[in-house]
């Protein structure tokens, strides 16, 4: 009797646990396309690193805007106790339990402080990555530049930059979480529904179940 309330309760204590999707790939490669589909259709709330750090960088008062964007216009990465505290903010206003991590973490001093803080607050359910060559992910980030984007690195030179931090300290990262078999790799240069089509064998292979219309 005592035994079977206590899984309950432990049941219950573990769905309150923050459930974690990291969504990484290459400047480009269709992060945030890919997160506004999952949103829709799964119950999960898409936070992007990068709009977070663009939001702060706007906020009047902010110490931190000078220094988001020298860091975002050379491609670099900012410091992990600014980027791990606004999605840690954010998962706590959102009141809801699972969250896409979109472009986060990017480099040992991301994983490193995601882990000090993070890690054993929330469950990894998996690390979604795309796969896309870094010509047709230039030529979307240009494109999406051209668009009007109104980024400040979506050109040539920095872009150039956001490659060698993703070749030098994104990948690393993603072949730690390989390690540990969390990875799920998707071709990422297809169209964006069939790139949906991949994400969603993802999501629906741990069992998740897609919002009832
Ligand atoms: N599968 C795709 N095929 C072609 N263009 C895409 C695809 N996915 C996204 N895009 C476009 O490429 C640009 C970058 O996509 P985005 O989702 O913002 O990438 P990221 O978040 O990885 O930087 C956007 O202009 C988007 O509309
Ligand atoms: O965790 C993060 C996420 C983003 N960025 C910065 O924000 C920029 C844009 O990142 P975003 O994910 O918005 O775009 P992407 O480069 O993937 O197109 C990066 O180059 C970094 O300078 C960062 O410092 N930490």
């Amino acid at each position: 009797m005592l035994s079977s309330a206590l899984r309950q309760c432990s049941q219950y204590l573990n769905k309150m646990v923050p459930e974690v999707v990291f969504v990484l790939g290459a400047p480009g490669s269709g992060k945030g396309t890919q997160c506004s589909f999952i949103s829709k259709e799964y119950d999960f709330v898409h936070l992007s690193a990068g709009d977070l750090l663009r939001e702060e960088r706007q906020r009047p008062g902010s110490e931190y805007g000078e220094m988001i964007e020298e860091k975002i216009r050379n491609g670099e990465i900012v410091p992990v106790e600014v980027t791990c505290s606004l999605l840690h903010k954010a998962m706590q206003n959102s009141g809801k339990t699972r969250f896409l991590i979109d472009g986060f973490p990017r480099n040992k001093d991301n994983l490193d402080g995601w882990n000090r803080v993070m890690s054993d607050k929330t469950k990894l359910l998996f690390v979604l990555f795309f796969e896309c060559s870094p010509d047709i992910c230039t030529e979307r980030c240009l494109g999406r530049g051209a668009a009007g984007s109104g980024r400040s690195d979506d050109n040539l030179e920095s872009l150039q930059k956001r490659f060698n931090t993703y070749l030098n300290d994104t990948l690393p990262i993603i072949n730690h979480y390989d390690e540990q078999s969390l990875v799920r790799r998707i071709n990422a240069e297809v169209n964006p529904q069939k790139v949906f089509e991949d994400v969603k064998t993802a999501f629906n292979n741990i069992g998740l179940k897609r919002i009832a219309n």
